[in-house]
């Protein structure tokens, strides 16, 4: 149970609130006794000084208990919030840990919601729980018990009554409870058309889609309403029923009692009494079934976060360093690898040496990107072995694994921050100096010096104040500043115009690395070391461009459809 972890730190706020409820519904018990002596030994014999001094009591009694509520809420908050905040943190440790396997299961939406809304639900829970759990079950005992303490035979009534409204609260939230979280379901729905329409709002605009966008916007929120409205109108039975039943409750409580008034066995006040335990009967009911609905919710949520903290990663890291002596730099041996929903590499095998420059070319969905995903551990091979300086890639730390590679993805992404603070993502001590010479190579200089703060100009979060080619550049420099022995550029320089991508290459290549350009433009690699060529995840070629144009079907493919479509050897 996750959740005892997350309370034990919080055990003493959690009693004392606890007990500061406690407090103030045992208060609250004595109130309908001190009226009914108010009304006895002071209104039925004009006792004025009696009815003062029994005011007082009463102040008294409620300023106590308002401020046991008030101390009680305080624990409460401070343990919910504390609990939430605990396991918000452990989450979020959970997902960064993550295998990218398990992120494509679950979805960054999902996680997004378990680590928002779903920990929400579980701190109102815990509050609830500290403020109403006790006080409810105390208040419908206590009342019972004062009952019978003032006319058991009076308080038979209540015997029958009580169950009547326990029965009638629990037939309609049985009956409502589902519809509650159904319409929940359709709530999650509707936050996650509204996040796909946000993120994707220039998509949508650009294909004029706004108008289906928002018919099923608009289907999904009228489903919502309607649903909302039948489990409305179901609710609403509930309170004119059980009105009835405590109606019922009183009529009879009166009817009795008036008889024992007359016989002399019963006072008035003591018939008020009686009557304002009923109602307190009611509320805390009311209450009561209002706290469980909020834990069968909690619940549901709570089994969501515990799936995402009892999800261990599969990729582990080993234990060795590089060594220093070594033939081949990577070696990729009978690898096959299959997402869950499929094959993507199928005994895939060749070897690159230390400062080679390799291209990966093939068509789109041939594999390119898992092939070299599989190099940082991003995924395990499914089957034979990745090796590098002739180690396994399995038996290497994450971090001195991670250390010798620096890594361009397909989708350029800047983080919120400096341009100097975004390039000392990989190298934290990086000068200006070496910015700057990342930034030269990987041609951002000339952009950046136009930019009236430089190194200090701030990005967006996601990049957005810069263009799709600048965002490319600026990652290709934040992976250079790193200095890795293994630079991979995953179709990074898709945006750039041929020019600059020309230029890049060009000082690229006089670089001391090994670089992996992972393209769909023959011009892109075509001076490469070695040029692999990948089709439908197979290896179905090797060799230099000139090799590869006498020997591989695939590659001439290529490379015809790009030349007719202009794109080749414009250098
Ligand atoms: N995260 C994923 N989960 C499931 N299947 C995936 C995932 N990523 C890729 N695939 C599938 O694996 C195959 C290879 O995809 P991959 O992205 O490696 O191709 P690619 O050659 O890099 O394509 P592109 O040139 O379009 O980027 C495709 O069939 C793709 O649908």
């Amino acid at each position: 149970m996750y959740i005892m972890k997350y309370l034990k730190p919080y055990k003493w706020q959690a009693i004392s609130g606890f007990i500061f409820k406690l407090i103030e519904a045992f208060l609250e018990l004595c109130i309908p006794m001190a009226v009914a002596l108010i009304i006895d030994n002071g209104v039925a014999v004009h006792n004025t000084n009696y009815i003062t001094k029994m005011a007082f009591v009463i102040f008294g009694l409620s300023t106590v208990g308002y401020a046991s509520s008030l101390v009680c809420q305080y624990f409460a908050s401070l343990t919910s919030q504390g609990v939430g905040t605990l396991m918000r943190k452990d989450m979020y440790r959970a997902i960064n840990r993550y295998d990218y396997q398990d992120l494509d299961i679950i979805g960054t939406p999902s996680l997004i919601t378990r680590i928002t809304n779903d920990i929400n639900q579980i701190q109102l829970a815990v509050a609830m729980v500290i403020r109403l759990c006790s006080r409810s079950p105390f208040l419908i005992i206590g009342s019972l018990i004062m009952s019978f303490v003032i006319n058991w035979q009076v308080a038979l009534i209540f015997v029958i009554v009580a169950p009547l409204i326990a029965f009638s609260i629990y037939f309609v939230m049985s009956h409502t409870a589902p519809m509650y979280s159904h319409i929940q379901h359709i709530l999650d729905n509707v936050s996650l058309i509204t996040r796909e329409n946000l993120s994707g709002v220039r998509v949508i605009r650009a294909f004029n889609q706004q108008d289906n966008e928002q018919k099923r916007f608009e289907s999904t929120t009228t489903k919502q309403k309607e649903e909302q409205i039948i489990a409305g109108n179901l609710s609403a039975v509930l309170n004119p029923a059980t009105t009835i039943i405590v109606n019922f409750g009183i009529i009879a409580i009166l009817y009795i009692s008036g008889f024992k008034i007359n016989a002399g066995s019963m006072t008035q006040g003591e018939v008020i009494s009686l009557i304002n335990y009923m109602n307190q009967i009611l509320l805390s009911m009311y209450v009561f079934a209002n706290v469980i609905v909020i834990l069968n919710k909690a619940s549901a949520s709570y089994k969501r976060c515990a799936d995402v903290l009892s999800q261990k990663p599969d990729i582990v890291q080993g234990i060795n360093e590089a060594p220093s002596d070594y033939q081949n730099l990577i070696t990729y041996d009978h690898v096959s690898f299959s997402y869950y929903s499929g094959n993507a590499l199928t005994d895939v095998s060749f070897n690159i040496l230390p400062g080679q420059t390799i291209g990966i070319i093939g068509g789109t969905g041939s594999g390119k990107t898992t092939l070299i995903n599989l190099i940082p551990r991003f995924y395990d091979v499914t089957e034979g072995e990745i090796r590098i300086k002739d180690l396994p890639i399995k038996s290497y730390k994450f971090k001195d694994l991670r250390n010798m590679i620096g890594i361009v993805p397909q989708q350029a992404t800047l983080f919120g921050g400096t341009i100097r603070e975004n390039m000392q993502w990989g190298h934290p001590h990086a000068t200006d100096e070496e910015i700057y010479e990342a930034l030269e190579l990987s041609q951002s200089k000339e952009f950046v010096d136009k930019m009236t703060e430089g190194l200090d100009t701030y990005i967006e979060q996601g990049g957005k104040n810069v263009s799709g080619g600048q965002r490319q550049r600026l990652t290709i420099a934040r992976a250079l500043v790193k200095k890795p022995e293994i630079l991979i550029l995953d179709d990074s320089a898709s945006a750039l115009d041929f020019a600059t991508d020309a230029k890049l290459r060009k000082a690229l290549s006089t670089l001391n690395m090994t670089v992996i350009i992972v393209s769909q433009r023959v011009s892109a690699l075509m001076h490469a070391d070695s040029i692999v060529v990948l089709s439908h995840g197979e290896v179905v070629g090797q060799g230099t461009h000139d090799m590869l144009m006498n020997t591989c079907d695939v590659y001439q493919e290529i490379v015809m459809s790009q030349m007719e479509g202009g794109q080749s050897n414009e250098e």
